[in-house]
This record gives structure tokens, C-alpha cells and sequence, in this order.
């Protein structure tokens, strides 16, 4: 039997809107949360819910407080101010936007994928991730010497393995030529039934991002708009933000958020 059954539904095959969505459906809240540093503002008023099996991408400028979210949502910081909540039982799993393993540290790819729970998943499940990431050969690698490709591709084996409920991916794509780019965000789109898990993908590519139907959330230290891609395509604060670079090849620049400035929010 083929463990690759039909590919993952995009997510508005769920179509939960944040006012809609009910407890049971509910994966994690973050309510009304705010993030300061000192007198800095990091973050405010930022009020998300992601839904059991929903895709959610979430895109900004430089320095909107994307990873800062990321960090908020793994429990690595604590917020200023707001909740965050874990409905039904949470299982992250997350791909960091970089890893550095230190020179001195011996660490093999098996090692780091032996740290993974070996319960989550049947022997014939963990050896499909093993073989569609193309990882066989890697095994007695080390981490050190791996591609940035190469390296991406454990780490999301890694995370997989846990079978997680919720995946966080934190610009999984950078530094990775185009043809891995495509492959990768294939992957994680045709994800089969069993790793079937809602996922937070923060992302600088618009052009994967506004394709399909997943939920986007714009973030600009506060919430600027958010909804489907054809919803948000038409927005001002999007066209504001991203329209000039939008049905273009993307290059990411600073932007500052027009519409509030971080002094009124
Ligand atoms: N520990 C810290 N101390 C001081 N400032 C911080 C700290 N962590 C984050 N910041 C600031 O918070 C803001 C948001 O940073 P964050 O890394 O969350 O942005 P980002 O949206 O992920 O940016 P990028 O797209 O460049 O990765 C930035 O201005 C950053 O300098």
C-alpha cells in the first residue's frame, strides 16, 4: 500500500474565519498580544487563531516582528501583554530560518534525527520522509557540512518526525536556489494524509504565498489587513506594503506601514 495518499486539501477546504471558528476547531488563540522591549514596541494588539489542518502564511517587511511572533507562539519569549492559548492537544513542530551547528559540536544527521520520538510515527512512515527529502544518503553526514538545501531538508525531517499537530516553518526557503525552493514548497503543499497538520509558514515569497487559497496574515508590528490572497490582493494596506512588487519577481525592501505609524498603534 502507498503511503502517499491524496495530497493535503488546501486550506479553504476548512474555510474558518477567525469569527467563525469554534473552540473545537480552534488548534491555538493568541489574544490581543502585545511585545515590548524596553520602550520598544515590538508587536501590538495581534489577535490570531489557527484552525486543526489550516495553512496560514504570514508575510512583512523586514523587522515586522514575524520571528518575533514565531518566538511568542514556541513559548521562547512570553508576551508583554495578551494569551496565548493551546486548544485541543498541541503538538509543535518548527523549522528555524537558520541553524548553526558550532565546529567543535560532532553531530551527525542521524543524530539529530534520533532525537525525534520514535512513537509518533510507524517505521514505514518515518522511512517515506526519509526517502522523499532524500535523506538516505545523508544520514552519517555531518550537520556542519551539509548545503544550506541539504540542511533545510533535515530540519524539516526533524520537525516531521514528531508528527506535529501545528508546523511552524520560519522562512524555510532562504538561501535556497529556485529549483529546491519549487521542490520544497511542493513538499510541504502535497504533504500526504499522515503528516497531514496545520502550519504557520512566515514567508518573503509572494508568489507562493498569493497562490492557492491559504489564510494570509500581513503583519507590520500590528495586524495591517489579513483574509484569503484574492481578498487581500485588493486591500490598500496590502497594496500599500507589497503592491509595487506584487505580479513581479519580489525583492523584499524595508517598508514602513503608512497607514498607522508605530507611534499611534
Ligand atoms: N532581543 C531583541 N532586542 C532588541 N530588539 C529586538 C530583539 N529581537 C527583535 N528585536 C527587534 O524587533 C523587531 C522585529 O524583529 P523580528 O526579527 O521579529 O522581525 P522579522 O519580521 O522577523 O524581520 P526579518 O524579515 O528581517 O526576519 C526588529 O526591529 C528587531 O530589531
Amino acid at each position: 500500500m502507498s503511503l502517499f495518499t491524496s495530497p493535503t486539501k488546501p486550506s479553504s477546504a476548512i474555510n474558518v474565519s477567525d469569527k467563525t471558528m469554534n473552540n473545537a476547531a480552534k488548534l491555538l488563540s493568541l489574544s490581543d498580544i502585545s511585545y515590548h522591549i524596553g520602550q520598544q514596541r515590538i508587536l501590538s494588539h495581534i489577535d490570531i487563531n489557527i484552525a486543526v489542518n489550516e495553512t496560514v502564511s504570514l508575510i512583512g517587511p523586514n523587522g515586522a516582528g514575524k520571528s518575533t511572533l514565531v518566538k511568542l507562539v514556541l513559548g521562547l519569549i512570553e508576551p508583554t501583554n495578551g494569551q496565548i492559548t493551546p486548544h485541543q492537544k498541541l503538538q509543535l513542530g518548527y523549522v528555524p530560518q537558520r541553524f548553526t551547528v558550532p565546529p567543535i559540536l560532532p553531530l551527525r544527521v542521524c543524530d539529530l534525527l534520533a532525537q525525534a520520538d520514535k512513537n509518533r510515527l510507524t517505521a514505514e512512515q518515518r522511512q517515506f520522509i526519509f526517502e522523499n527529502l532524500s535523506l538516505t544518503h545523508l544520514l552519517s553526514r555531518q550537520m556542519l557540512h551539509l548545503s544550506g538545501g541539504e540542511t533545510q531538508r533535515v530540519l524539516l525531517a526533524r520537525a516531521l518526525l514528531d508528527k506535529p499537530n501545528l508546523l511552524i516553518l520560519d522562512e524555510p526557503m532562504q538561501g535556497l536556489d529556485p529549483d529546491t525552493e519549487v521542490w520544497l514548497y511542493q513538499f510541504i503543499d502535497e504533504l500526504p494524509e499522515f503528516l497531514r497538520c496545520a502550519m504557520l509558514v512566515v514567508s518573503h515569497d509572494l508568489h507562493w504565498v498569493m497562490k492557492g487559497s491559504r489564510r494570509v496574515i500581513c503583519l507590520n508590528k500590528h495586524i495591517c489587513c489579513e483574509g484569503q490572497p484574492s481578498e487581500l490582493a485588493i486591500s490598500s494596506e496590502f497594496q500599500k506594503l507589497f503592491g509595487h512588487h506584487y505580479e513581479q519577481p519580489y525583492v523584499h525592501q524595508p517598508h514602513a506601514c503608512e497607514h498607522h505609524a508605530p507611534s499611534e498603534i
